[in-house]
């Protein structure tokens, strides 16, 4: 039996209703997530074993966290109840000329208080197979960053698969501090998520051109990458949404060879959320040994699923997948 442990920050979003802007008595919803919790609960309606390692004050809201984890069957037990603070996010959702803003408020949260030297390590790790986390929990402090470490160094040694995810949030981190840290950490990796920001040597310190990329720079960049990291594979998403609010998603994978997956475009209900689908996509076709080609045609059908599905995260069969996969059949590669 699989499993896998995620490391990362539980962030609750505030959104004003009806595409309002925030003010005094302004009717807001609030999502739970986080990048690595949305892609626990996605990957739990898959039907994996997930498993979340962080920190949540030990108060009404942290209970309440608790509960919606335990409703979506992610494992809970060795979350550390510390500190007094859930990171929290204020989407305030553009619409056609209108852009979309986020501010955060994640300073001082319990991730941050989480004490190294009562972590069970064999707790944690007990049945684990798969160890995966983001750019965005490199970026929260120096102390989130020496947990992650030791992590790192314990699934190592217990010979766990481990993934990156390369997503970058410039409010969180510069892209100097970025390219170093997240180089850092990619060498511990089996599967990167993303082509940048990361080091393909010391000299590698803007980000990759994205506007102007054409297929082959897309793959010499992978190539380069998957040389100076040794990853077992390495993926690329590019995702577009036009004036009309179509969505359209694509990927690439490389391991020595290139993949190219299916191209699927739907009406974009929901912004927040479709990366990490896409992510739960791979990683669920990544631990059932599935081939490069399925493992990015899925992920895709993930993705573009989540863009229809309010709230930060999605759970849904990954039959409901298959289906839009199979109903998309005649799109070309
Ligand atoms: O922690 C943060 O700063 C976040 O932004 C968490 C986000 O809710 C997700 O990670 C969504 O990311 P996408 O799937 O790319 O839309």
């Amino acid at each position: 039996m699989k499993k896998i442990l995620f490391f990362g920050e539980p962030l609750i979003r505030i959104t004003p209703s009806f595409y309002e802007k925030l003010n005094d008595k302004t009717n807001c919803t609030l999502y739970y997530g986080g990048s690595e919790i949305n892609i626990a609960r996605n990957m739990s309606a898959f039907g994996i074993d997930t498993a979340i390692f962080t920190g949540l004050p030990e108060h009404e809201v942290g209970n309440s966290f608790i509960d919606f984890l335990k409703q979506s069957q992610i494992d809970s037990n060795n979350i550390q109840r510390c500190g007094e603070r859930i990171g929290l996010y204020y989407l305030i959702n553009g619409y056609g000329v209108r852009n979309s803003e986020v501010y955060y408020d994640r300073q001082h949260t319990s991730i941050n208080d989480i004490d190294i030297q009562n972590i069970d390590m064999n707790q944690l790790f007990n049945g684990i197979t798969h160890f995966h986390f983001s750019g965005i929990t490199i970026a929260i402090s120096q102390h989130v960053r020496d947990i992650l470490q030791v992590l790192l160094e314990e699934a190592k040694k217990r010979e766990i698969i481990i993934s990156i995810d390369l997503n970058l949030r410039t409010k969180m981190i510069s892209i100097e501090d970025a390219k170093k840290e997240f180089s850092h950490f990619a060498k511990y990796a089996d599967y990167c998520f993303g082509i940048d920001p990361l080091m393909k040597d010391e000299n590698d310190l803007t980000m990759f051109d994205r506007q102007h990329a054409t297929e082959k720079t897309i793959e010499k960049r992978m190539q380069e990458l998957q040389a100076a990291y040794q990853f077992k594979a390495i993926f690329h998403t590019i995702r577009n949404v036009d004036e009309n609010m179509i969505n359209s998603y694509e990927a690439y994978a490389y391991d020595h060879h290139l993949y190219h997956s299916v191209i699927l475009k739907t009406a974009l209900l929901e912004r927040v959320g479709s990366g990490d689908a896409f992510v739960a996509g791979l990683l669920y076709q990544i631990m059932n040994q599935e081939n490069l080609q399925e493992t990015i045609d899925f992920a895709v059908a993930s993705g573009t699923y989540k863009c229809v599905v309010i709230g930060d995260n999605m759970y849904e069969n990954s039959q409901t997948i298959y289906r839009l996969l199979e109903n998309h059949s005649e799109i070309s590669r």
